[in-house]
């Protein structure tokens, strides 16, 4: 694990010592968006097919949503996708390309490590080099790696070629959606990272405590309503769908985020199920490479690398939430 100083690779674990043992997430870099052709010249990078291609880990809950958003909006024949391989170690996120067969292949330049790409893309980058990153293949660069940008260009860019008008950020709703993704980021999404990465024990129980009061509040919410906004999926519940799903297998164990597990929330874990046996939906999430990656990578917090075999989670179970269908909605 490490980042990019000067053009060159320094492996260093994350710097909390200037936080009081706070880990504070960087900045996203390359915040582009792309535009539908004829409609909006302010940006160079021009929705069309087979341009752009996906950098992702199937560990991470960012470059997650990426993959959940491909697939929704039936992105899979116009955006191609590379997956790194599981463990993140010294070189950061790397590729296996020695085999034809290997699925962890950078398949547009065959980069060993992530963070190549990244040097192509800004020889001056500094920082961490993570995904997801969207790569416009015509002028080989990076779009844009900041992931709540690239499902919001999922989202609407595209749908002119896929024929794909679902609107998971309708604009009656985004005052809604903006305030429940504020709370879910800053409690949940990154709140489980600030539990894990915290060195110091105020860190870690500040970030527990507001992990738990707000799962505690969106308990409360779905006992009400199926989805976080009424009976309407939005982005909302796909942003804080990839830390629910990690969330027995991974950050219970790994993070310590341990009060409860999710499985003991009655609405919530149902909630989880409904939203994991949506179409397509299952097919991107990979718990076992989720622990690899976590269990593996992380050596500061689990030096042995050894990766749990538990616990047993049946995401198909029935999930009992569909006869909010019937009711009036909100
Ligand atoms: N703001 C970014 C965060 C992405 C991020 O932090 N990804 C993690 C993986 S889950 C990463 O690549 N970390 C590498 C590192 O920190 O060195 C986004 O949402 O796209």
């Amino acid at each position: 694990m490490g980042l990019l100083v000067d053009g060159q690779w320094v492996d260093e674990w994350y710097d909390t010592k200037a936080n009081q043992g706070e880990f504070k997430r960087q900045q996203s870099r390359f915040r582009h968006q792309i535009s539908k052709e004829g409609n909006d010249t302010s940006s160079p990078y021009i929705a069309e097919a087979d341009r752009y291609h996906l950098y992702v880990s199937l560990a991470c809950p960012w470059a997650h949503r990426t993959l959940i958003f491909r697939q929704l909006k039936q992105l899979q024949p116009i955006i191609s996708v590379s997956v790194v391989q599981p463990k993140m170690l010294d070189n950061g996120w790397e590729f296996s390309p020695q085999s034809e067969q290997s699925p962890y292949k950078d398949d547009i330049y065959g980069h060993d490590y992530l963070y190549q790409l990244y040097l192509q893309a800004a020889p001056d980058y500094q920082g961490r080099v993570t995904v997801p990153v969207l790569w416009d293949k015509q002028t080989q660069t990076i779009v844009n790696n900041e992931s709540s940008d690239i499902i919001r260009i999922m989202n609407s860019t595209f749908n002119h070629l896929t024929g794909n008008q679902n609107d998971y950020y309708p604009q009656a709703l985004r005052g809604e959606i903006d305030a429940i993704n504020q709370r879910v980021y800053d409690t949940i999404n990154n709140g489980v990272y600030r539990a894990g990465f915290a060195t110091s024990q105020s860190a870690y129980e500040q970030a527990f405590d507001a992990l738990f009061a707000s799962l505690d509040w969106l308990e409360q919410r779905l006992a009400t309503q199926r989805y976080l906004i009424g009976n309407q999926i939005t982005e909302a519940d796909w942003r804080l769908f990839t830390t629910l799903v990690r969330f027995d297998a991974v950050y219970f164990g790994h993070f310590k985020c341990n009060r409860q597990q999710l499985l003991d929330y009655h609405h919530l874990s149902q909630y989880l199920r409904d939203l994991y046996q949506q179409p397509g939906i299952a097919a991107t999430v990979d718990l076992d490479y989720s622990k690899l990656h976590y269990y593996g990578s992380h050596k500061t917090i689990n030096p042995t690398g050894v990766i749990p075999k538990g616990p047993l989670l049946d995401f198909n179970a029935p999930h009992q939430r569909d006869h909010w269908e019937t009711l009036e909605p909100k």
